[in-house]
C-alpha cells in the first residue's frame, strides 16, 4: 500500500508502533494533510496493541489523529465479494468474543458487558465506496481464520450482512474508539470464506487491488470532515 504514495516516507519510531509518515499530497495537490502508515500486525490483539501505541504517542505530541484506517486483505463471503474486489465496513464486528454455550453462541454484549460492532460514519463509508467502486456490509474480524464451509455457514447465518472476514479490524476500531477517533476499514478479497484452499489465494491481486484503492480513496479521506 506504501506504493500507493509515490514520495518515501519518514520512519517514525515509537514505543511499541514504527510508522512511515507519508505527506498525503505526494502526486497530487497537496493539502498539507498527512497520513501515516502503520503494518499494525496480524490478529485483533496485536493490531489494537500497535494502533493503540500510535494513537497515544499522537495524542502525547498533541496532534491527535483525525481518522484510524484499517486496511488489509480479507475473506469473501460468496456471492457479494468476488476475489479483487473491494469491501468497505458499515460495520466492523468481532464474529467470536463471547460465549460458547449448550443453546449456541452468546456474544459479549448478551452477557451484559463489552462491545461488538463499531460503525465507521456513513457520509465517509460512502465517499470511500464512491471513489473506489467497493461494496459496503459488515466485515468480520475472527482470531481463527474461517477454513470450513460449517464455519462459513454459521457465520453468514449469524451475520447475515457480511461480505468480508479479516483478523485485525475490531482490535483496531477498539483501539480507536478508546481514544475518540473515527474508524474506517477497507478489505480487498483474496480469498473465499470457506473451505481451506491454499490453491484459491490471489494475494497479489488482492493487494494491487488495495493499493489502487489507496490512490483513489485518499483524497476523499483528505477532504472529509467529522459532522
Ligand atoms: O492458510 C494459509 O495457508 C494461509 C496462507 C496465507 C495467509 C494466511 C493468513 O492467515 C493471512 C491472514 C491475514 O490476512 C487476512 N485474511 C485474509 N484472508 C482472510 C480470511 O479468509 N479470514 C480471515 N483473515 C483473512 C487477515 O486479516 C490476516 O491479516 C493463511
Amino acid at each position: 500500500m506504501a506504493e500507493a504514495f509515490p514520495e518515501p516516507g519518514e520512519e517514525v519510531r515509537l514505543p511499541g508502533a514504527v510508522l512511515i509518515r507519508t505527506a498525503a499530497g505526494a502526486g497530487r495537490p497537496r493539502t498539507g494533510a498527512v497520513i501515516d502508515l502503520l503494518a499494525a500486525g496480524v490478529g485483533p490483539a496485536r493490531a489494537a496493541a500497535s494502533t493503540g501505541a500510535a494513537l497515544t504517542a499522537a495524542a502525547l505530541a498533541g496532534a491527535p489523529y483525525d481518522l484510524v484506517v484499517s486496511a488489509g486483505i480479507g475473506g469473501g463471503f460468496a456471492p457479494g465479494a468476488a476475489l479483487g474486489s473491494l469491501v468497505v465496513a458499515d460495520a466492523i464486528t468481532v464474529a467470536d468474543l463471547g460465549a460458547e454455550t449448550a443453546d449456541g453462541f452468546l456474544p459479549v454484549t448478551e452477557l451484559g458487558f463489552g462491545t461488538v460492532t463499531h460503525r465507521p460514519p456513513e457520509s465517509l463509508v460512502r465517499a470511500v465506496a464512491e471513489a473506489t467502486g467497493a461494496r459496503t456490509g459488515t466485515v468480520l474480524t475472527v482470531s481463527t481464520m474461517t477454513g470450513t464451509a460449517d464455519r462459513a455457514a454459521t457465520l453468514r447465518a449469524r451475520h447475515p450482512r457480511a461480505l468480508a472476514e479479516g483478523m485485525e479490524g475490531f482490535g483496531v476500531a477498539e483501539a480507536a474508539a478508546a481514544q475518540g477517533a473515527p474508524v474506517l476499514e477497507i478489505r480487498a478479497i483474496s480469498n473465499p470464506v470457506g473451505p481451506r484452499d491454499r490453491a484459491a489465494w490471489r494475494i497479489g491481486d488482492a493487494l494491487a487491488a488495495l493499493t489502487a484503492a489507496f490512490g483513489k480513496f485518499a483524497p476523499a479521506l483528505e477532504s472529509w470532515k467529522p459532522v
